[in-house]
């Protein structure tokens, strides 16, 4: 064996399991997409990756056993509030965070926003089960928590480790479905990690993290933001329903640059007079929404959330809205982050 001073000087990655397919299990291999989410509990996880050991000393923490699709805003906090906790702690070089993918584009970007922190945190999931044939989890796995152990990593935000890929959890998305290479951006990934080793190509331009004017430990409860999908023929009660009392923005999920239906526009005006912000994004993967492209924001005194898919903007509109903000304040903080 390596002597004691080898061992201790590892660095210590913490992985804080929330359940996903990564902790799947199916009836049987074939099963890759008919399984039960969130079944395994982190000491197995880490027991199934015997070559964590030569990476990092890893320790595993179990904060929810949920398919993701299930987070809600409170296990937002919750779980933000331990890893800030966890990376305080100076043994604590780098945190893993395991994940169902359907929301893991939510949670990344949320602690991207949140931890005050430059230590690496990863957030990393899988489209398998670890009982399918050609299950992803393991490798996914292994290559977070070789980020999260890696010096290189440090101050580039909260990062998402899926096949092969080291993206930036702000703007990388769950993009396809059912096949492993679930997860893109549309400016790319960061990096690689390959047997081991990180490869870096790129870093986030956006603020996060330590230079983030927010701070989980300030943070108790997000405030709540729905979503309107956009389409052809719209029933504009789902307006009505979004905008009910509590509400403190909608993200309209508009159909090409962020574009609203005339029948709907009064709509939009009325709501954004009770006081609910109307944050345009479109249904479009990809691109950027413009301010007064498509509708005068500057007129309406709305906002528009740039390059941020619907559920980013979410997302940042919660957290930004956990503290009063005029509509330029806000606009301010949809081009910064
Ligand atoms: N691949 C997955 O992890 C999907 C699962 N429904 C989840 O998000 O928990």
């Amino acid at each position: 064996g390596l002597p004691a001073l080898a061992q201790t000087a590892k660095p210590t990655v913490v992985i804080v399991a929330t359940g996903g397919t990564i902790a799947g299990a199916g009836a049987s291999a074939l099963n890759s997409a008919t399984y039960q989410a969130a079944k395994v509990p982190v000491d197995k996880l880490i027991a199934g990756v015997p070559e964590l050991a030569s990476v990092a000393n890893v320790r595993g923490e179990q904060a929810f056993q949920i398919a993701s699709e299930s987070f809600t805003n409170d296990k937002l906090v919750t779980l933000g509030k331990r890893v800030s906790a966890l990376l305080k702690d100076p043994e604590v070089s780098g945190v893993v965070v395991t994940h169902g993918t359907d929301t893991l584009e939510e949670t990344a970007f949320f602690l991207n926003l949140v931890i005050k922190s430059d230590k690496p945190i990863v957030v990393v999931g899988s489209m398998r089960p670890g009982s399918a044939m050609s299950a992803d989890g393991m490798l996914n796995l292994y290559n977070a928590v070789v980020v999260a152990a890696a010096p290189s990593a440090k101050g580039k935000g909260v990062l998402i480790t899926m096949a092969d890929d080291i993206l930036p959890g702000r703007d990388a998305s769950k993009r396809v479905n059912i096949k492993t290479s679930a997860f893109g951006s549309q400016w790319g990934s960061l990096g690689m990690v390959v047997e081991g080793k990180t490869f870096w190509f790129r870093s986030l331009a956006k603020r996060h993290t330590i230079n983030s004017e927010f701070d989980i430990d300030t943070i108790d409860a997000l405030p709540e933001v729905s979503i309107v999908y956009g389409s052809g023929s719209m029933n504009m009660a789902l307006y009505d329903a979004a905008a009910a009392p509590g509400v403190k923005a909608i993200i309209n999920a508009g159909t090409g640059n962020g574009s609203v239906p005339n029948y709907a526009v009064d709509k939009l005006k009325s709501i954004r007079d009770k006081g609910v912000m109307v944050i345009r994004s479109s249904r479009v993967a990809d691109g950027i929404v413009l301010r007064n492209a498509e509708q005068p924001d500057d007129k309406y005194d709305w906002v528009v959330a740039h390059d941020l898919n619907p559920q980013k903007a979410k997302i940042l509109a919660a957290v930004a809205l956990t503290k009063p903000q005029t509509t330029a304040e806000l606009q301010r903080i949809f081009w910064e982050y």
